[in-house]
């Protein structure tokens, strides 16, 4: 019995997160695994219930779970609060901090099916096959922070960036771990010629590229990374970045790919892994079945895979949502002429149909 904890948060959270839960559950019977959910309280939802974007029960439901299925949190409603009681710094970013989540993977494959889907030319994104290893619990998220008012009015504010090379350290080796499983290269991307921070990271990531010899790595800065990503991503295998530089490349890398709807995460290194569409609550979508869920249903294949250890029904998953898309079924974000028009439940049945066939 595997149990999983579901917090399904605000906006289209809980639209695309119903659906992953769905297919696991068909994925649970095709292979005969017993998955065991129980939903908690997040964001905005725990907030306006209970007072508290992040409750001790959910904390302590999170703690009591092998894996934790995460939809969204956040949204106009909540935007002016203080930042303990807002969604997303009170709530997910305090969760991951907690569970000491410290190394985010996201993953952009290129279905073929949807190498015309982006609006980038499909020989630049056909074949896209590359990982993105956020560092998830340090830098510019998680450094002090303050506004002072001045005396001649206005502010002085501060968000610092801070590293300790331990923490550098460990999300490197996450990296090259990673990288020795697909195309063993990493690009290591960083501002070093601006942040001491960065010249800090660049020095680590070099010494711990040492004890992988196998391993090819290569220093970018972030600017460069962020032109060459849409320039020539194909040159990319495992990237490693600080916490900041990674949230912001990975949604622009999720557009390789057709969709921010697509883009799956897994946030690892604690005691229990947290999965997670890499999009937030969209609320123009949110109460219209409108969402894509495929980035929350492939969230909860890589659930299987480094929480579950369970690789076979991992691959399961992601071969019937590309079967899907083979078949010509488009949600709104993906839609292109000549294809058939899917709501948010409806391509959850179409993936589930597809996982139940074989
Ligand atoms: N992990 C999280 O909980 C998380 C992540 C990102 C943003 N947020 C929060 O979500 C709220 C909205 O933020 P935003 O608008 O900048 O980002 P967003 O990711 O919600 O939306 C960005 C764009 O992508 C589209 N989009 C996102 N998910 C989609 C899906 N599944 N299918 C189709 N289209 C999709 C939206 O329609 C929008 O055009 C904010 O409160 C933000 O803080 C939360
Ligand atoms: C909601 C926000 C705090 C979050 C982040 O910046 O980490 C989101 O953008 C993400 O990418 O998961
Ligand atoms: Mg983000």
């Amino acid at each position: 019995m595997h149990k999983i904890a579901v917090l399904p948060g605000d906006g289209i959270g809980p639209e695309v997160t119903a659906q992953a839960v769905r297919v696991l559950e068909a994925v649970g019977r095709r292979f005969n695994r017993k998955f065991q959910f129980a939903e908690g309280l997040v964001g905005g939802a725990a907030l306006d219930r209970l007072g508290h974007p992040l409750p001790g029960e959910t904390m302590d439901l999170c703690l009591a779970s092998d894996a934790i299925l995460f939809g969204a949190v956040g949204g106009p409603k909540w935007d002016q609060l203080p930042a303990r009681l807002r969604p997303e710094a009170g709530g997910i970013l305090a969760l991951r901090k907690e569970l000491g989540l410290f190394a985010n993977l996201r993953p952009v494959k290129v279905f073929a099916p949807l190498k015309n889907a982006t609006a980038l030319k499909p020989e630049v994104v056909d074949g896209v096959d590359l990982l993105i290893v956020r560092e998830l619990t340090g830098g510019l998220y998680f450094g002090r922070k303050a506004r002072e008012p001045l005396a001649g009015g206005g502010f002085r504010v501060t968000d610092e960036l801070v590293y300790t090379t331990a923490e550098i350290e460990r999300i490197a080796r996450v990296a090259f771990d990673l990288a020795r499983k697909r195309r063993k290269k990493v690009t290591s991307v960083d501002k070093a010629n601006v942040l001491e921070s960065s010249r800090h990271w660049r020095e680590v990531v070099t010494a711990v590229g040492q004890e992988y010899p196998d391993v090819v790595l290569e220093h970018m800065y972030v600017d460069n990374c962020a032109m060459q990503l849409v320039k020539n991503p194909r040159q990319f295998d495992v990237l490693v970045t600080e916490n900041m530089f990674g949230d912001i490349l990975s949604d622009q890398a999720s557009a390789l790919g057709g969709s921010l709807g697509l883009l799956a995460s897994a946030s690892i290194g604690g005691k229990t892994g947290l999965y997670e569409p890499g999009h937030g609550t969209a609320p123009e979508l949110a109460g219209r079945q409108a969402a894509n869920p495929v980035a929350a249903v492939l969230s909860g294949a890589m659930l299987l895979r480094y929480s579950l250890n369970l690789e076979e029904e991992a691959g399961c998953i992601e071969r019937a949502v590309e079967r899907v898309f083979e078949r010509g079924f488009r949600t709104a974000d993906l839609m292109e002429e000549g294809r058939e028009l899917v709501d948010t439940v409806r391509m959850g049945d179409l993936i589930i149909e597809q996982i139940e066939a074989g």
